[in-house]
């Protein structure tokens, strides 16, 4: 299986007055061409600083030691210049937030002006030709580009941000909690953009990150679980939801709502404890506490 990406022994920390936070500690994973590796676990565990940390290195975040290569090409911990020549042709993240990234003072179609010219890309009429069909590419109509954001929804605003980010045919989409702020309708949605996206090879391959596990099941080919830093198991989609081997994930999925749950009265089931402080943590088990 031919890989876009090889994530080595990876280690990321923040530096900060007490110590360092050691965000991702150690992570090795792979994803081949063609395929969307879901990234799941609470909140801290470190999922956006690794989408993050493989798009721009901002301080405080501190890179410690390992590989990315994408294509075989190193991409970690670039200057910001050769940073900025990948991104978007080979590289892309939708950004946690990204909706709220929209100047209520803007006309999208000068978001995207705006954007594009930073990366050298004349925003003439043949852009705005491709940008239009992308947009009906995602059910939307192509005037949007005349209005501002805040005169579109919140599913709609997800759209435009999906199509800027994929405009230029990225090798590797990083989706960061796009689904989180939307109605279980949008979402499905959503999902579903992405999957075609990836179909019709707009995008290659892509890591979807979520707090919430049931969202993979629509997704992802392979779910990775991390947590405080670390990656806890990874493997299909099928073997983790259907056959999870670590106490984390099986507590993960536990507590994933199912939809017959109020007929049967089941209680849902919580995970004891909270994540450990990733500030200066000792080596060992990070799970041992819970
Ligand atoms: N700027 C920062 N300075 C210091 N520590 C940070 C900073 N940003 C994040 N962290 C810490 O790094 C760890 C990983 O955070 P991260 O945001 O990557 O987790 P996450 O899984 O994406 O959670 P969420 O979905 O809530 O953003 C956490 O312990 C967090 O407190």
């Amino acid at each position: 299986m031919e890989k876009i990406l090889n994530v080595k022994n990876l280690k990321i920390y923040y530096k900060t007055l007490k110590g360092y936070v050691k965000a991702i500690d150690d992570v090795s994973f792979d994803i081949n061409k063609g395929e969307i590796l879901g990234i799941a676990g609470e909140s801290g565990c470190g999922k956006s600083t690794l989408g993050n940390s493989l798009i721009l290195l901002k301080p405080p975040m501190n890179y410690i030691s390992g590989k990315v290569l994408l294509n075989n090409k190193n991409i970690i911990n670039l200057p910001k210049k050769e940073m900025k020549k990948i991104r978007y042709e080979k590289i892309s993240i939708i950004p946690q937030y990204a909706m709220d990234a929209f100047s209520p003072t803007k006309k999208i179609k000068t978001f995207i002006s705006d954007l594009v010219k930073e990366h050298g890309i004349t925003p003439d009429e043949n852009f705005f030709n491709k940008v239009k069909k992308r947009l009906e590419l995602v059910n939307l109509n192509p005037n949007v580009i005349e209005k501002y954001s805040v005169e579109l929804s919140g599913g709609m605003k997800q759209r435009v941000i999906m199509v800027i980010s994929t405009l230029l045919d990225p090798d590797l989409l990083i989706a960061d909690e796009v689904t989180s702020a939307l109605d279980v309708s949008s979402q499905r949605f959503v999902c579903d953009m992405l999957i075609k996206f990836r179909n019709m090879n707009i995008v290659k391959s892509m890591i979807f990150i979520t707090h919430d596990i049931g969202v993979l099941y629509q997704i992802a080919d392979r779910i990775m679980i991390m947590y405080a830093g670390k990656i806890a198991e990874i493997g299909k989609t099928e073997n983790i939801l259907n056959h999870p081997k670590h106490p984390y994930t099986k507590a993960l999925i536990n507590s994933i709502p199912k939809s017959n749950i109020r007929i049967k009265k089941e209680k849902l089931e919580s995970i004891d404890g909270t994540p450990p402080n990733l500030l200066n943590i000792e080596e060992g088990c990070r799970f041992r506490f819970r």
